[in-house]
């Protein structure tokens, strides 16, 4: 009897903090400017500006014919790339289950599974041009486990990149507490050309996100050189 009336308040008050946190989430929403463009450009999300931001900077889409969305939904990021190479190839993945896109054909799945990587490159018909990965694990609330879990994903969208990309490829792909751990970045600069941290005025600026830009992949050949290395090691 005592515990369950413990339990009730306990939910009462866990319902409070929920309704609290909601109504600032609302609030953030409506003040924010981004917010306002994506309504207004037709964005499906502010974070399509981020990409934006990137490409502006980076010149990611520039000529690109064939791109992978890890990560996708709701769809800004893609619709991006619609919009900015148009004609490109583009397959997406997500846990989420995401509207359609004219032309582009979405995965409903987990990038961790081992079926995820040839699901992808057979919808893609060949070599990509650029690998995006804006995942970030679903937070469990404990800060080391979550930054763990969200370089995990990094990890695997980095060795898929390596091994999918063409020659000159490029990957981008979202970190968290400043950037991609120092063995990840080492790795990385093994196998592109240029690798550079950014935080696009579009990222939040309490965030702790984010984006390495990996450019001028140099082809499997020297990634898989660089493993033989690390497994030598
Ligand atoms: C920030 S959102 C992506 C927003 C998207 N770039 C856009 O512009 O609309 C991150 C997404 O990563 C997805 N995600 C996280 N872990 C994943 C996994 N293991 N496999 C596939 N998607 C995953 C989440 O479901 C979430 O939808």
């Amino acid at each position: 009897m005592s515990r369950g009336g413990t339990g009730g308040r306990q939910r009462v008050r866990t319902a409070r903090g929920r309704t609290a946190a909601s109504t600032r989430w609302l609030e953030r929403q409506l003040n924010d400017p981004y917010v306002r463009r994506a309504k207004a450009e037709g964005y499906r999300s502010r974070a399509a500006y981020k990409l934006l931001e990137l490409d502006e900077r980076f010149g990611l889409l520039k000529g690109a014919k064939r791109v992978v969305d890890l990560g996708i939904a709701p769809g800004g990021w893609t619709q991006v790339v619609r919009r900015r190479a148009p004609g490109a190839r583009v397959v997406g993945i997500d846990l989420l289950p995401v509207d359609p896109i004219d032309e582009v054909t979405i995965f409903q799945m987990d990038f961790m599974a081992d079926a995820a990587p040839a699901a992808l490159m057979e919808a893609l018909g060949g070599a990509p041009d650029l690998v995006l990965s804006d995942m970030a694990a679903n937070t469990v609330g404990h800060a080391q486990t979550d930054a763990l879990r969200t370089m995990a994903l990094v990890e695997t969208a980095h060795l898929f990149a390596c091994d999918v990309l063409r020659p000159g490829g490029a990957f981008v792909a979202k970190v968290f507490a400043g950037g991609a751990d120092s063995a990840l970045v080492a790795e990385m600069k093994r196998n592109f050309a240029t690798v550079k941290h950014a935080k696009p005025p579009a990222s939040r600026k309490g965030s702790v996100e984010w984006f390495v830009i990996a450019q001028g992949f140099k082809g499997r050949a020297a990634a898989s050189a660089g493993e033989a290395e690390t497994a030598e090691d």
